[in-house]
C-alpha cells in the first residue's frame, strides 16, 4: 500500500472515463475538469478501455482494492460493460451515474461484476428535477434506480447535491429512502471551489444537526471521516468536504482523467500527471510520483487566513509543474 507524506494511504482510485454528459447540471464540478456541454460522440482522446484496465492492473499491485467510475456521465461509453468486466477481481467495482441509462443496462453491468451504484437525483418533483438540471429525463431515472435495486446493486445511493436550491427538498427525501427498501441517500454539500457561485452553499452544519436529533443511530466511516445517521430505517451520509481538514485527512483515493492524466485531488489541476504512451513500469513510477506528491487539501494546500476565510499556502504558489497540464 503507497503513503503520502502526510499518512494517508491510497486504497482506492477514481476513474473518470469521459467529461461528456447528456445532463448540464446548474452545480456541475465535473470532477474539475469544467464544461460537460458539447458532442456526446465519443472522443479520440478518452482514456481506451485498455488503457483503463492496463492501469487498474499496475495499482492493484499497489494494494489499491477499489475503483470508483465516473465522469462526464460514465455511461456515455458503450464499452462501460467491457471495462467493468475486465477490472481486476480483487477490486469493488462501483460507479456515479445520472441513471438515465440504467434501465437497459444494469442487469448487463452486474453481470460483469458492478458492485455498487451511485445515482444523482436531487428531487423528487419533475420539475425541481429540470431546473437543476436542465433535463426532462426525471422518468428515465426513476426507472433506473428501480432497474438498479432489482438487478441486485441494493442498497443504491442516491446523489443529492445540496445547495440554496435543494435544500427545501431535504425532509421529503429523508422519508423516501426511509420507506423505500433498497434505497439509501447521499447529501453532497455543494462545493463553489471549481465552479463559483459561494452564494449558493447552505449551512452543512444545521443540517448535521437536524438530522442527529432525528436519528436512532449514528456512525462515523473511515473514509473522509464522513458521518452516517440512520433514520426510522433509512441511511443518510453527508458529504461536506469544503473547509473540512478532517474531511481531506481522510482521503485515500487517487484520481484519473478521462484523457489519462493521474490527479492527486478533485479540487486541483496543477499536479497533473500523464500517462500518455508510456509502459507499465513508467506508469507504476508515475503514479508513485502523483502519491509522493498528494497533498490535503484543505488544512495544507488551502490555510485559513484569519477572517473565517481559506487562501492557497504560499509553499504551493508558483510551485514548479514537472508536467505540462492537459488542456481541454
Ligand atoms: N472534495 C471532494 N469531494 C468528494 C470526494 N469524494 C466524493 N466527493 C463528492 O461526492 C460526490 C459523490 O461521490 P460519489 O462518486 O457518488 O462516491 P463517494 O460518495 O465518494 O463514494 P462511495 O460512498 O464509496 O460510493 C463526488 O462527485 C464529489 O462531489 C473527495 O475526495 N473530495
Ligand atoms: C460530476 S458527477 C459524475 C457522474 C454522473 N454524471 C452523476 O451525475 O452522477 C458526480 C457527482 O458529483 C456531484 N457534483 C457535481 N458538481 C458538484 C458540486 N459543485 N458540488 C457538489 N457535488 C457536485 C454530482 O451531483 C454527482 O453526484
Ligand atoms: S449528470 Fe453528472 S456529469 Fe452530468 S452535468 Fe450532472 S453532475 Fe455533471
Ligand atoms: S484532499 Fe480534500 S478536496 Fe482533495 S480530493 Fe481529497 S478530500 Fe477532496
Amino acid at each position: 500500500m503507497l503513503e503520502d507524506g502526510f499518512g494517508r494511504e491510497v486504497t482506492g482510485v477514481r476513474v473518470s472515463l469521459t467529461d461528456r454528459c447528456n445532463f448540464d447540471c446548474v452545480y456541475c464540478h465535473n470532477e474539475g475538469l469544467g464544461d460537460t456541454r458539447g458532442p456526446m460522440a465519443a472522443r479520440d482522446h478518452e482514456m481506451s478501455a485498455d488503457d483503463v484496465v492496463r492501469f487498474l492492473d499496475i495499482v492493484e499491485g499497489f494494494g489499491v482494492d477499489a475503483v470508483k467510475f465516473t465522469g462526464g456521465e460514465p455511461m456515455l461509453r458503450d464499452d462501460l460493460e467491457e471495462i467493468v468486466r475486465r477490472t481486476p477481481d480483487s477490486m469493488e467495482v462501483s460507479l456515479t451515474t445520472n441513471g438515465t441509462f440504467l434501465p437497459e443496462r444494469a442487469d448487463a453491468l452486474v453481470e460483469a461484476g458492478l458492485d455498487r451504484v451511485n445515482v444523482s437525483q436531487d428531487a423528487l418533483d419533475e420539475e425541481a428535477f429540470r431546473e437543476v438540471t436542465q433535463s426532462g429525463a426525471y422518468g428515465r431515472v426513476i426507472e433506473g434506480v428501480k432497474a438498479a435495486v432489482e438487478a441486485g446493486l441494493d442498497p443504491v445511493k442516491l446523489n443529492m447535491v445540496l445547495f440554496e436550491e435543494t435544500k427545501g427538498y431535504v425532509p421529503e427525501m429523508v422519508d423516501y429512502v426511509a420507506e423505500n427498501d433498497g434505497l439509501q441517500l447521499q447529501l453532497i454539500e455543494f462545493m463553489p471551489e471549481l465552479v463559483g457561485k459561494p452564494e449558493w452553499a447552505v449551512d452543512i452544519d444545521a443540517v448535521h444537526d437536524w438530522l442527529a436529533g432525528r436519528a436512532d443511530r449514528v456512525e462515523s466511516r473511515e473514509m473522509h471521516d464522513r458521518k452516517r445517521y440512520w433514520v426510522d430505517g433509512g441511511m443518510i451520509e453527508i458529504v461536506d468536504p469544503v473547509g473540512n481538514e478532517e474531511f481531506c485527512a481522510n482521503c485515500h483515493r487517487v484520481r484519473v482523467t478521462h484523457e489519462g492524466y493521474l490527479k492527486g485531488c478533485l479540487n486541483r489541476n496543477d499536479d497533473l500527471r500523464s500517462m500518455g504512451e508510456m509502459t507499465r513500469g513508467e506508469i507504476a513510477s508515475t503514479f508513485r510520483e502523483t502519491v509522493r506528491n498528494r497533498v490535503p487539501y484543505y488544512g495544507e494546500y488551502m490555510i485559513e487566513d484569519g477572517d473565517g476565510g481559506w487562501t492557497v499556502n504560499e509553499e504551493y504558489i508558483d510551485a514548479p509543474a514537472d508536467v505540462p497540464i492537459a488542456d481541454d
